[in-house]
């Protein structure tokens, strides 16, 4: 008789404001054995969309009222279940959770205990469309499976390392220090998994190359990568600092606040959900999807070609600050939603700056594809890149990695 195989398959729980991505992966070969998505949690037309990889089972549709993520997480544990891949299974061996708001605190992946969700629900004020979701999420997938290690992948870790001359704000010290006032950072993640994968594009080892990763999902953020270690992020106390995004402004002088008090007679909650919710693209000209935008932009849409320069505007200011801040650049690396999918923001944000190096080749650029790619032509000094980011399988690796202690080979219970 063998004696049975130790768990192998983590699943991991990225919990966002308003949804949940999911997968399910086999650590043996890093394969995915389900994904899926819940979206528009807490409206009329939520939709569940789950896609079993194995097993032979279709991809699966749901749509109508989903009202919060305990009933989101309780749908998507429904719809592995009916693929035998339910989270009872005993080959289950940890659940990864994305906590977008670690502090100072968590500078590496943390088995959750009541002491970490406190911590998490305590950062609550400065990560307010996040950190609610992922406490949700942990604690419905703890009541599924109380005797499972829960991990948390926080997206704060990775900036951990940026120096205080970086992430400190120019304040009366003693205020900031008070009350934690820094930047954190954010999507550190993505950075740390596009950053060593654009050093493996490179053919180089992360301790080799300095990188400029720019993050471009509905958030957005740039990061400065030095051997590895990032020295420099856009996005502050809150995901609010930074580059221009789907619905929030990143950037401003934060005495435009004060005037929206004062002289427009704003609430602070009505200039928290103006900058975080009705700013950026959306706020520019009402779509927040890019797509939609380079649509417009096509017939001639002057709104959308405004909100369109902007964006691209700032993110230029960021590409070449990190320069400075670098001192080298070895590549520039594009990724999330916008990043790999938009030729056109890639190529204007780099238009110009062939004196520092970076050229984009039109037709490698317009070329469309899943896996990490350079657009840059041979002879240029700079390597510019499209990789695909993958929080997911990160987040799957550091919650095994932890759990087991072992991320490459899985130790395997003695044969009886
Ligand atoms: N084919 C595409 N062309 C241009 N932009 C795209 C394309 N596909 C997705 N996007 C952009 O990517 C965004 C979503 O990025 P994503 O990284 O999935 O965001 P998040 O993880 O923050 O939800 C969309 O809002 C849209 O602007
Ligand atoms: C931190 C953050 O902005 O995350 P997201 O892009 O998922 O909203
Ligand atoms: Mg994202």
């Amino acid at each position: 008789m063998t004696a049975p195989q130790s768990p192998t398959r983590v699943l991991v729980l990225n919990s966002g404001s308003s949804s949940v991505k999911y997968q399910l992966l086999d650590m043996r070969d890093s394969s995915r054995l389900a994904v899926g998505l819940v979206e528009r949690i807490g409206e009329a037309t939520s939709r569940l969309v789950h896609t079993p990889l194995e097993g032979g089972g279709e991809r699966r549709e749901r749509t109508g009222p989903i009202a919060d993520h305990d009933a989101a997480l309780k749908a998507v544990s429904e719809e592995l279940t009916q693929d035998g891949l339910g989270l009872d299974s005993p080959a289950l061996a940890a659940i990864g959770h994305r906590v977008v708001h670690g502090g100072l605190k968590f500078h590496a992946p943390t088995v959750i205990t009541e002491e970490v969700l406190a911590e998490v629900e305590r950062l609550v004020p400065v990560a307010p469309l996040h950190n609610p979701a992922n406490i949700t999420g942990i604690r419905t997938a703890r009541a599924l499976r109380p005797d499972l290690p829960q991990v948390a992948v926080f997206d704060t870790a990775f900036h951990t390392t940026m120096p205080e001359a970086a992430a400190r704000y120019a304040i009366d010290i003693e205020t900031a220090d008070a009350h934690r006032i820094r930047r954190y950072g954010f999507h550190g993640t993505s950075h740390a998994y596009v950053s060593r994968a654009t050093a493996a594009l490179l053919g180089k080892d992360p301790s080799e190359v300095n990188v400029i990763v720019l993050h471009l999902g509905n958030g957005a953020s740039a990061s400065a990568v030095a051997g590895g270690r990032c020295v420099e992020t856009s996005m502050g106390l809150t995901p609010l600092e930074g580059l221009v995004m789907g619905t929030r402004s990143g950037d401003i002088d934060p005495a435009v606040t004060f005037h929206l008090k004062r002289v427009a007679g704003m609430s602070t909650d009505e200039i928290d959900a103006l900058l975080n919710k009705k700013s950026g693209l959306v706020g520019l000209c009402g779509d927040n999807d890019m797509r939609e935008i380079r649509r417009r932009i096509d017939e001639g849409d002057e709104r959308a070609r405004l909100a369109f320069d902007i964006y691209v505007h700032r993110l230029k200011k960021y590409i070449g600050a990190y320069y400075a801040v670098l001192g080298r650049v070895d590549a520039v690396a594009f990724t999330a939603g916008v990043g790999e999918n938009a030729a056109a923001v890639r190529e204007a944000a780099l238009a110009g700056l062939e004196e520092m190096g970076l050229v984009v080749d039109a037709g490698l650029n317009a070329a469309r594809s899943d896996t990490a790619r350079l657009i840059s032509p041979e002879y240029a000094r700079v390597a510019v890149a499209v990789v695909p980011t993958d929080e997911e399988l990160e987040i799957a690796r550091q919650t095994f990695e932890l759990v087991t202690g072992d991320v490459k080979g899985v130790p395997e219970s003695p044969t009886a």
